[in-house]
């Protein structure tokens, strides 16, 4: 099974043809990642949460309802998590893809089968598609943990080295979770809902956290990192390292997120957008490669369970706001992403009323 690394590290000039993108996919030309840059003003959000003080409440309440709407995305303050615990899953994540030879993690490779199957992978060629010349595959391996609800994890399938990863991997699930927490009730606060409104129509947290690792890539502008797609469950809060490469796709252009190395970056994902009848837009994502060095990124999705049934808040539903989304249960709007592949919002487009 192909690995990327083993392709950036194996020293080749040229990208094979399965990972050069359609013209109109491509990223402008550019050598290196720091080339895209864009003007502060029109950089995302950063957002003081106050560690989420109830005496700042409502200030901060106000500001990120704003980000939600007009971005869907924007990096977080003083959100309670210890930047030590930060610079871990990055340094445990990073050790896991750089230190150890590639025969030592194919022993955790996921399910080429089924998707978003745990443990070590790329994207993969689903045999059906193989034929399918339209069949891109993105410049980046992961590994994807199943870390909430306890009954679905199971660290003895995560990396046993370095060997506090799975000490991290399990500290780190557990604090982001409260994270997501906080911040879903200030969102439901900002569109005048009751705190726990959205928590609720999201129900209990499955969690995932992906740690992706983009190998260096001679052909920076032929290739993506990772397509662009917004997020399929409710809300991803995402780190990055040093190198940036995320952009987000605003008012018809792609904007570089600069790294900020003690934030979190948090994407509002598509059930976010239904539950809040389009008031709030999942923010359309992709990731771009560079020539000169790797870059890690680990996301943290929070979904809903397969079984929950999603459809916009009733509160925010009246005569002259009509439902914009039809309700979709959770596990087939998952199967309809992985058999259609995501290309931007086309999923969640679908579910509207008048699609
Ligand atoms: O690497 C990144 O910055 C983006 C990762 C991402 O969008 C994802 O895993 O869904
Ligand atoms: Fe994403």
């Amino acid at each position: 099974m192909m690995r990327v690394q083993s392709l950036s590290e194996g020293g080749i000039a040229e990208v094979p043809p399965r990972y050069i993108q359609p013209p109109e996919d491509r990223p402008p030309i550019h050598d290196d990642v720091t080339v895209i840059d864009n003007r502060d003003e029109d950089n995302i959000p950063m957002i003081d949460v106050f560690g989420f003080d109830s005496e700042q409440r409502d200030a901060v309440r106000k500001v990120i309802g704003d980000a939600c709407a007009k971005w869907g995305a924007f990096h977080i303050t003083n959100h309670g998590v210890p930047f030590e615990l930060l610079d871990q899953i990055r340094g445990v994540g990073l050790s896991f893809f750089k230190d150890y030879p590639v025969e030592d993690k194919l022993k955790y490779a996921c399910d080429p089968n089924s998707p978003a199957s745990q443990g070590y992978g790329s994207k993969m060629l689903r045999p059906e598609a193989e034929a399918e010349t339209s069949t891109v595959l993105d410049w980046r391996d992961y590994f994807d943990h199943h870390t909430l609800p306890l009954s679905r994890r199971d660290p003895s399938r995560w990396p046993h080295f370095p060997s506090d990863y799975r000490q991290v991997a399990a500290r780190y699930s557990d604090e982001l979770k409260i994270v997501a927490q906080k911040l879903l009730g200030l969102i439901s606060e900002s569109l005048g809902l009751p705190t726990s409104c959205i928590e609720d129509a999201v129900g209990e947290f499955y969690q995932n956290i992906t740690i992706s690792y983009y190998p260096a890539c001679p052909q920076p502008h032929l290739t993506l990192g990772l397509q662009s797609h917004s997020d399929m469950g409710a809300i991803t809060l995402l780190i990055q390292d040093h190198v940036g490469g995320l952009q987000i796709f605003k008012d018809s252009q792609w904007i570089t997120v600069h790294p900020q190395s003690h934030a979190i970056l948090v994407i509002l994902a598509d059930q976010m957008e239904i539950i809040t009848n389009g008031k709030y837009r999942s923010a359309q994502h992709r990731a771009i490669t560079n020539s000169s060095s790797p870059r890690l990124s680990v996301a943290t999705f929070h979904d809903p369970a397969k079984t929950a049934k999603i459809s916009p808040a009733s509160e925010l539903i009246s005569n002259s706001s009509p439902p914009k989304y039809r309700e979709v249960k959770y596990g087939d709007y998952v199967s309809s992403w992985y058999t259609k592949g995501p290309k931007g919002k086309r999923n969640i487009d679908a579910l509207l009323v008048n699609s």
